[in-house]
């Protein structure tokens, strides 16, 4: 028998929709990305009228360039999304220089509750991307507020510093980034998990070739990727690749690959902490994430991940309460 979300994929096979909350820099990046790629059509939504529709259009004007036939539609209206195979929320505000996704946290809880709460409303089946900071937090947010089964919604972070932390390896060894793969856990926030031991380049450990002092530099930077970002450009933050991640995992959902992929997703016992979103492995298919794979982790790489985790839980606690108060 087909698995349920390839029928709905088929039900509407010539217009597998994917919308786009947001249309900022992230979210426009990525409505162009999953139309290039023409992996589905995009409607792309925003609360600013005039801008949505305005790149949508700039985005339909380059088809005959690009060489694709899929329609972008950019609205304010969330009757347009319905019917969505996968939402991912990019709607937010971006850190400044000098402050934390955690002080993110007020301005976007309310942001994310109200932009899930249209989204669902419209496209009850689809499976959510959230990637609004600060992003374990919001995950969190979205879940509470959706009521979605927990294998329908994940964050996006772990593709996104997993990449960060393959392209400083690249650099360093002078090596393509293709032949590495890297591997980074937990939140997405300072207390993130770089995994040396789980970071190869074409099968060698990176441990095997590079020194301690230089791994641990590169850990940093990868720890300190967006800021590294945020400080350059002065305003806004990091969109390109926070794009080809999101797009990454829409594409593993859409083309149901079994992908094994860093996200946020619900842990229930997982690696011993229960009731809280944060990057772990999981293998992404149609339904979203199909399993949560364990990893075996040295008591000290389980005890960053346990630190991640709290920091993330006294988050979630700290929203709630001013949410409730707003
Ligand atoms: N998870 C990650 O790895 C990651 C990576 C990059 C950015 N982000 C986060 O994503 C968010 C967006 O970043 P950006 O660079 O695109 O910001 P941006 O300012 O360019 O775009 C945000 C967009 O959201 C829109 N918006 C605000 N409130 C809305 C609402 N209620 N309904 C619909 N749209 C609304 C704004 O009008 C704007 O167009 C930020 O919170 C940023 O921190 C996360
Ligand atoms: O750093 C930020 O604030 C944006 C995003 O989370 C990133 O890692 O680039």
């Amino acid at each position: 028998m087909l698995p349920l979300c390839t029928l709905n994929i088929m039900a509407s096979c010539t217009q597998v929709r994917v919308s786009v909350i947001g249309a900022g820099n992230v979210g426009s990046s990525l409505a162009q990305r999953l139309a290039e790629k023409d992996l589905a059509d995009v409607v792309l939504l925003d609360v600013l009228s005039g801008r949505p529709q305005g790149l949508a259009l700039d985005l339909m004007e380059a088809r005959g360039v690009e060489r694709h036939n899929r329609e972008i539609i950019g609205t304010t209206d969330y009757a347009d999304t319905a019917n969505s195979s996968v939402v991912v929320i990019t709607a937010g505000v971006p850190r400044k220089p000098g402050i934390s996704r955690d002080d993110l946290l007020l301005t976007n809880a309310k942001i994310v509750r109200d932009t899930v709460k249209g989204a669902i409303a419209h496209s009850p089946n689809a499976v959510f991307i959230i990637v609004t900071n600060p992003l374990d937090v919001m995950t969190y947010l979205a879940w509470k507020t959706s009521g979605l089964p927990t294998h329908q919604i994940m964050g996006m972070a772990g593709v996104l510093d997993s990449a960060r932390f393959q392209t400083f390896i690249a650099m360093e060894l002078n090596i393509s980034a293709s032949d590495i793969h890297a591997t980074v856990l937990g939140g997405h926030g300072d207390l993130m998990v770089p995994l040396p031991r789980y970071s190869t380049v074409s099968g060698i450990p990176i441990t095997e070739l590079m020194d301690q002092a230089t791994c641990d530099r590169l850990i940093q930077r990868t720890r300190n990727g967006g800021a590294e970002i945020v400080e350059l450009m002065q305003t806004g933050s990091a969109f390109f690749a926070p794009a080809s991640s999101a797009s990454l995992m829409v594409e593993a959902i859409l083309h149901n690959q079994s992908r094994l992929l860093p996200v946020a997703a619900y842990l229930q016992g997982e690696y011993g902490l229960e009731d809280v979103f944060i990057g772990v492995p999981c293998r992404i298919g149609c339904q979203g994430i199909e399993s949560i794979l364990e990893m075996k982790l040295t008591d000290s790489e389980r005890a960053a991940l346990h630190r991640s985790a709290q920091s993330v839980r006294e988050n979630v606690d700290r929203a709630m309460k001013l949410l409730e108060n707003a």
